[in-house]
């Protein structure tokens, strides 16, 4: 069954269902709720239908993960290394055909896409390189006894996702979990249902065990049965603060472990020693990808107040020759946002910024493109805020669009103080010439990921999460293998058994 008349032109594409995904292929659930229909970012059309999943449904994924869950994962790191590796080789393949699909269902520009699929076939690689080298421990005991460690895999893992990186998400929870042995049942939002199916087509094509990677498809309701499911070991969650902290409660009742990846409202501190094209280079990558919605932005950009000047009119410079439209299009580098009520929120967030005497300096307005088909898209125009103060809505709430804060500051004391002064704690990020100082900041900084003269380059090597109420536990890098794995402790005794009774 085809997913849709694909064609690579903004407006054409038509969504078919079935969009879950059971024991190696499409299926409709058996207790749809309700259906919800699937808009078109760039154009605001509804590009079809799909049914949100019931009770039932729910565990009959689990039951067709748990039956998978036996074969995959009596399997050597290196036999789920090639089928990994195998996955990973039809994603670039099919690297247009992803980025595409990504593009239309999420309004992102194409050429960000294609670096989201490139990061998600790099991080099956990365966890196919690591499944093999998955091991334990010996260690030597009083009298020849002896005890070793085992790696084992957790069960059912259960992985819920935002709509911003919709492909990128499901790999970076799904590749380490199936590395590690793991079945997965995966929810994307509601709002980006289509290319995870895409995944779950690949898995099976690579040679995963049917129902080892299963999609449901819903929203607050399904993601509430996966969570309550009983023998679901274990829940990874990308999302809002408010729907994280509702994970975790559910979970706490059956003591699973969770990942957390929620917000965040990150510092990007600017010295007045930087290389000046670099530093601004950095703050457009801090707050304009995904025409911001991106948890770790840097959104909250303190400057030095000797070159406040200078930056922000580079910046502005910059921002507003970011060209917008038709994200399908080669040379577009701002799409359109997520939604209608989505875009009206982060404008709602620049009218307020005004009220508390913030000065834009640039967009921030509703941008209609010249092509009809485009009129009822969700687009705005990128916006820089100067005049900013700690203590205004714009510099304290994560905004999650194209906004992006101007903050002076006078001494390192003074800005370190200011920038950890948040609940969040996902990223953060200094230029500088100076390393002492560099390294001296980024180490006071209260942030799970930090940059030194950058800002949201992620390779997958690198574990990726947060401090604070930004979550816990790490996604990439080799730390994410231990929250997909327990450890199991084997003690052997060779000698023979000295009781006390
Ligand atoms: N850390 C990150 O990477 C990201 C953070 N966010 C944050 O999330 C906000 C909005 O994004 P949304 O997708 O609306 O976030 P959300 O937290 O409402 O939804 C995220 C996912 O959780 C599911 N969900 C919602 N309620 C649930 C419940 N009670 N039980 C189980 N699952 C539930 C949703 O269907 C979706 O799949 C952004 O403004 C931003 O603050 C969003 C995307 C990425
Ligand atoms: C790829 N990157 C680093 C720009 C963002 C990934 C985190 C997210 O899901 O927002």
């Amino acid at each position: 069954l085809p997913f849709a008349t694909m064609s690579s032109k903004t407006g054409t594409f038509l969504l078919q269902q079935p969009l879950n995904y059971r024991a190696g292929a499409r299926i409709q659930p058996v207790d749809g709720s309700h259906s919800e229909e699937v808009n078109e970012p760039a154009t605001g059309r509804v590009m079809g239908k799909f049914l949100f999943s019931g009770e039932k449904e729910v565990d009959l994924a689990v039951q067709s993960a748990k039956a998978a869950f036996k074969i995959w994962s009596q399997k050597s790191g290196m036999e789920r290394s090639r089928v990994l590796l195998e996955a990973a080789r039809i994603i670039r393949e099919r690297r247009e055909e992803i980025a595409t699909m990504e593009t239309i269902n999420n309004g992102k520009s194409i050429f960000e896409a294609r670096v989201d699929i490139d990061i998600s076939w790099q991080c099956l690689e990365y966890y196919a390189g690591l499944a093999g080298a998955i091991a334990g421990q010996h260690i030597q005991l009083p009298g020849g006894s002896f005890a070793y460690t085992r790696r084992e895999a957790l069960g059912v893992c259960v992985g819920i996702g935002a709509w911003n990186y919709p492909f990128q998400i499901a790999c970076w929870k799904s590749a380490p979990a199936l590395a590690c042995g793991n079945a997965m049942i995966y929810k994307p939002s509601p709002l980006t249902p289509i290319s995870v199916v895409m995944l779950a087509e690949i898995f099976t094509q690579a040679g995963v065990p049917n129902g080892l990677f299963n999609v449901v498809q819903g929203g607050a309701a399904t993601g509430q049965f996966l969570c309550q499911h009983q023998d679901v070991s274990k829940v990874s969650f990308t999302g809002s603060v408010p729907t994280g902290i509702k994970i975790m409660e559910m979970s706490a009742k059956g003591i699973k472990p969770v990942t957390l990846e929620l917000g965040g409202k990150s510092p990007l501190i600017i010295f007045s020693d930087s290389i000046l094209e670099n530093a601004v280079n950095g703050a457009l990558m801090a707050n304009f990808l995904t025409q911001g919605e991106v948890c770790c932005n840097g959104t909250r950009v303190f400057v030095q107040r000797e070159i406040l000047e200078a930056f922000t009119k580079e910046v502005v410079k910059r921002t507003q020759k970011i060209k917008i439209g038709d994200p399908l299009l080669e040379d577009t580098r701002m799409g359109a946002l997520i939604s209608c009520p989505h875009l009206e929120r982060v404008l709602g967030f620049i009218t307020q910024a005004k009220e508390q005497g913030a000065k834009v300096l640039c967009g921030g307005e509703p941008y209609v493109p010249d092509d009809p088909k485009l009129k009822n898209g969700y687009y705005m125009r990128p916006c820089v805020l100067g005049d900013c103060r700690d203590d205004m809505t714009c510099v304290k709430e994560e905004i999650f669009g194209p906004v992006m804060s101007i903050l002076p500051f006078d001494t390192e004391e003074e800005v370190l103080e200011r920038a950890n002064n948040t609940t969040f704690g996902l990223a953060g990020g200094v230029f500088t010439r100076d390393i002492q100082r560099a390294h001296r900041v980024v180490a006071a900084l209260q942030a799970g990921i930090c940059f030194i003269n950058n800002y949201n380059v992620s390779p997958v090597e690198l574990p990726f999460g947060g401090y604070k109420m930004s979550g816990f536990g790490r996604e990439n890098g080799q730390a994410g293998i231990e929250y997909y794995s327990q450890l199991k402790t084997v003690c052997v005794e060779m000698g023979d058994v000295e009781s006390v009774f």
